[in-house]
């Protein structure tokens, strides 16, 4: 297998320093607390780790430049972008994965469907720079899913979205843009949604090989979290898949621009407001309250808007200093 194939770029070449051209390179296949596996050009290697040194700041998709005899780990490169999730009562982020050019935010059509859960993984792709798509599996079982990709087209501008049966051939195809060679994808969704399913069609799993999915328990549709590892699959005809399980919760904290990017059309009014702090609640003047009144936004969306970024506000760790080196900005001040 080529580098290029396992999805080495020029971006990852550049940090090769004139001392590291003998070492081997691979990719992050499996992490755990002491051990890890790597993709490489001779196939899945077992890495050798230094004395004293466990797998904590690794990621599945890593890019790491190893002893090629002993496959001993030397480095890990710079990630072009990281999924990484806020975890309750923790101020390290957990690490999800590493160098993913494209995100599966999977959901079913069916109750589901959640906005205010979906926006929280749209958060998480936009912050790490991966791109995000919405993929509604069980399309088969219903008569139109047509409305279901409105909803989902609706929760981020330009996003793409595709439904499909997550059990057919035909995911493959619908899903083939983003799956091409050296391309990397991860999937994430709550449980039940079928994430497992998706893997074993994408990735041509043999029945003994698949990952075992859950049948939904009769009179709800939560699944049964069958899900425990996550690892890098081979996609068929090129690509690699990380699944991502045990993602029940996802908290927003340190966002710096996936806020932004998701509520792009409230954002962007921000500016026409009277006052420059406006918190589009009761100011006058506010032009986000106005596309509310005028019914060009929807008052439901600006407040899962303004309950993500307050629970940012409330999980970030200002690193600029003591807070009150900040002078904060006197309200109302701008007429
Ligand atoms: N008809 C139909 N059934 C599906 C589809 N996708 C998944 N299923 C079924 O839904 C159930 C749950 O799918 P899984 O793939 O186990 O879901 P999961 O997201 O991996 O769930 P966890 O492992 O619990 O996180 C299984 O019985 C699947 O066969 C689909 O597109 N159409
Ligand atoms: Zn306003």
């Amino acid at each position: 297998m080529s580098l290029t194939e396992l999805g080495w770029s020029a971006f990852f070449d550049e940090q090769i320093g004139p001392d590291e051209t003998g070492l081997a390179r691979a990719r992050v296949a499996t992490v755990h607390r002491s051990r890890m596996t790597a993709q490489s050009e001779i196939g899945l290697v077992k890495l050798g780790l230094p004395v004293q040194r466990n797998t904590t700041g690794f990621a599945v998709g890593d890019w790491v430049l190893i002893e090629p005899g002993t496959h001993m780990l030397v480095r890990r490169l710079e990630r072009q972008t990281l999924l990484q999730r806020q975890t309750e009562g923790s101020h390290t982020p957990q690490l999800i994965a590493a160098n993913v050019d494209t995100l599966f935010i999977v959901t079913s059509c069916n109750e589901d469907f959640n906005h205010a859960r979906l926006e929280r993984y749209l958060v998480l792709a936009n912050e790490a720079g991966t791109t995000p798509v919405i993929v509604l599996t069980k399309a088969d079982q219903i008569d139109d899913a047509a409305p279901f990709l409105q909803k989902a087209a609706e929760l981020q501008r330009a996003l793409p979205v595709v439904a499909l049966n997550a059990k057919s051939d035909e995911a493959m195809t619908a899903l083939a843009p983003w799956c091409g060679a050296g391309q990397t994808v991860a999937l994430v969704g709550s449980s039940g949604v079928g994430k497992s399913t998706l893997l074993n069609t994408l990735a041509a799993k043999s029945p003994e090989a698949a990952q075992a999915t859950g049948g939904i328990r009769k009179g709800d549709d939560k699944g049964r979290h069958t899900t425990t590892a996550r690892s890098l699959h081979p996609i068929v005809g090129g690509g690699w898949l990380i699944d991502t399980p045990g993602m029940r919760t996802l908290h927003v904290g340190e966002i710096a621009v996936g806020l932004d990017i998701l509520f792009a059309e409230i954002t962007e009014l921000a500016p026409q407001c009277r006052f420059r702090d406006c918190s589009h609640t009761q100011e006058p003047g506010c032009a986000v309250q106005a596309a509310v009144a005028a019914g060009t936004l929807d008052a439901e969306r600006l407040s899962r808007w303004r309950k993500l970024v307050e629970e940012n506000r409330d999980n970030t760790v200002t690193k600029s200093g003591p807070r009150g080196n900040k002078t904060p900005e006197f309200r109302g001040k701008r007429r």
